[in-house]
């Protein structure tokens, strides 16, 4: 069986249940997105200052933080916990990328 050849009202409920679902991913990809540019700015604010890319302290704050929350929701704490590491891993390489190239608004150097 496929679900192209379901009962017409179990086909109506799958297809209202996935319409939610397209606008919930829709409004993480533009939470992600607004969470991203933030991140940048923090980048170069960091690279400009000489401050290290990653800070264990604050992540440690933030996946305890995200814990709670989770358990809150009914949403499994291990699972946000994944999540946001993998979002910092890829936090992390930004500004790591951002960190060797030359900070922003400086002007470009002579030679
Ligand atoms: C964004 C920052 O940089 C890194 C990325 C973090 C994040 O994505 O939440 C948290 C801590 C840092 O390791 C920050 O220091 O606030």
């Amino acid at each position: 069986m496929t679900t192209s050849d379901i009962d017409e009202s179990v086909r109506a409920e799958l297809n209202r249940l996935r319409e939610s679902i397209d606008n919930i991913d829709a409004a993480v990809v533009h939470m992600l997105a607004e969470r991203f540019k933030c991140t940048q700015q923090v980048g170069h604010l960091k690279a400009n200052h000489k401050l290290p890319p990653a800070d264990p302290t604050r992540e440690t704050e933030q996946i305890a933080r995200l814990r709670r929350l989770a358990e809150n929701a009914k949403l499994d704490p291990a699972f946000a916990e994944k999540l946001l590491n993998f979002i910092i891993a890829e936090v992390i390489r930004h500004h790591e990328r951002i960190a060797g190239d030359p900070p922003t608004g400086d002007a470009p150097s002579e030679n």
